[in-house]
């Protein structure tokens, strides 16, 4: 799930998990200037428009390569210093308008690609350097790979849902067949992005202009199916105020990839056709975002019958009773009514319970720490009180927790079934290129040589320290 995190310890090579605010819809409400998902630190390396070094020109380059400079004597050279010829800008169908944040002179334009995904189209709001590279990503240099994506737009594979109103909801999808666990729902390219420093960095009267140009730049079908989401609660609004309303209450936060330079930065994200999908705290579907298709993919992460509504939750689900009621009210405007939200005081207790037991086993099993009381035995009680939550969507991360506590003790054909049901589990749910997934098919595969192996049993015994050397203290 995207708001844990399945932290490795900070000696072992394996990358981190997911942030806590990987990917959701939005949780932070723009509007009322709360921190974007990913915070406004400054940057390392800021936009070329406005910080580059006055003797080179940043383009962005083929999608594995950083970033090519081009020196005054007009030779694109890559980081290495070797020339290369690769250096491009997109061939946007509209680039503007633009607006320059007084704070920063950062400019953010609007940036069409009404030909993307084979017609379906795409809109940008950002500086144009972080545009152009987003566009050297191969969803856009190799078109085959979001060929067929979009199923909605241009359906040649029948639906597994139709969309149908839910008194107290408004529209939402519900499941035309049997969908097992596992299985794709749906996948969408992105229709909207915008980079979060417009909603601090420019003013309300712009910030909702470019939102509203970058719609109105998409092919018909598709600036229709934006227009048409729900605005939460109706109201006489102007153009600009609509599509406003449209994009709080439809977004998803998606963080930068790996190699965006501008890694403070995140995205608030519009996909039409998955923005119809409702609340609850037990959702039966998960989401993940690929940036190599710029695709949200929707799994299911359980069994699901025909006749059942389609859900994602909108927040963190480790969360209390009251602080998620509280939560969604604040952020979404309504009051949850899902089957967890309304259960009798008895169950809603002993669930509140559960669920700090997990949150409190789980701090165990981050901590590397000799006095860390992590074991195997706790690793069996989180799985199970995953189930009794029924947190299908985080059980990856219980099963992952379990192959390492295994693994730790020197236990490997037990770690190693806890790893393969963590890979099976987690790739519908945060995808098979997930840091969290790779490490499991790394343990299963040769558990002696993963670096959780004997961990556990190491640290306790202080093996591998000199004599006089502190324990580290891992941060993570
Ligand atoms: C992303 S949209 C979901 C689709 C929307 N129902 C529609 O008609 O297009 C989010 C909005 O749907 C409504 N909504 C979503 N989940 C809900 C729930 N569990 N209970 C009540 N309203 C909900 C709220 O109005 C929320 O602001």
């Amino acid at each position: 799930m995207k708001f844990s995190q399945l932290l490795f310890p900070a000696c072992a090579a394996s990358a981190l998990a997911h942030s806590d605010a990987h990917n959701h819809h939005h949780d932070a409400h723009r509007s009322h200037g709360l921190a974007g998902v990913c915070g406004s630190g400054a940057l390392p390396l800021s936009d070329g428009e406005s910080t580059c070094g006055s003797d080179t020109e940043y383009l962005a380059a083929g999608h594995n390569d950083v970033f090519a400079q081009k020196p005054l004597d007009g030779i694109w050279r890559c980081p290495n210093g070797t020339e290369c010829d690769y250096a491009h800008k997109h061939n946007w169908t509209h680039s503007s308008p633009c607006f320059t944040s007084p704070t920063t002179g950062t400019e953010f334009c609007v940036f069409t690609d009404a030909e993307f995904a084979e017609g379906r189209g795409t809109s940008f709001v950002m500086p144009a350097r972080r545009a152009d590279y987003i566009a050297t990503t191969p969803a856009f240099v190799e078109p085959d790979r979001v060929k067929g994506v979009n199923q909605d737009l241009k359906r040649i594979v029948p639906a597994k849902y139709d969309m149908k109103e839910f008194p107290g909801k408004g529209m939402g999808l519900v499941a035309n067949t049997y969908i097992q666990r596992g299985d794709l729902i749906m996948a969408n390219t992105l229709s909207l992005m915008i980079d979060y420093r417009v909603f601090d960095e420019l003013t309300w009267d712009e910030y909702a202009q470019l939102q509203a140009f970058a719609v109105d730049y998409l092919p018909d079908a598709h600036r229709a199916a934006i227009m048409n989401l729900s605005t939460h609660d109706g109201g006489n609004l102007t153009h600009v105020a609509t599509v406003d309303k449209i994009t709080a209450t439809n977004a998803f936060d998606i963080d930068p990839d790996a190699d965006d330079e501008q890694q403070d930065h995140g995205f608030f994200v519009v996909f039409p056709e998955i923005a119809r999908m409702n609340h609850d705290c037990r959702a039966n579907a998960d989401y993940y975002f690929d940036h190599e298709t710029l695709t949200q993919y929707i799994h299911a992460t359980r069994p699901i019958s025909p006749g059942e509504e389609l859900t994602l939750s909108y927040i963190n689900p480790l969360m209390r009773r009251e602080a998620r009621l509280r939560k969604l009210q604040r952020t979404w405007g309504f009051k949850c009514a899902c089957p967890l939200c309304t259960q009798e005081a008895g169950r809603a207790k002993a669930s509140d319970a559960r669920i700090k037991q997990i949150r409190e086993l789980r701090g165990q099993f981050r901590s590397y720490k000799p006095e860390s009381l992590a074991n195997p035995q706790m690793a069996e009680l989180f799985i199970s009180l995953h189930e009794q939550e029924k947190l299908w969507g985080a059980m990856y991360e219980a099963y992952a927790f379990a192959a390492l506590e295994y693994n730790g003790i020197g236990e490997p054909w037990t770690a190693t079934k806890w790893a393969q049901l963590a890979v099976e589990w987690g790739i519908p749910a945060v995808g098979e290129k997930d840091q969290d997934v790779i490490e499991m098919q790394k343990l299963a595969e040769d558990p002696w040589a993963h670096w959780s192996w004997m961990l556990r049993s190491k640290k306790r015994a202080g093996w591998g320290r000199k004599d006089g050397e502190e324990e580290e203290d891992d941060e993570y």
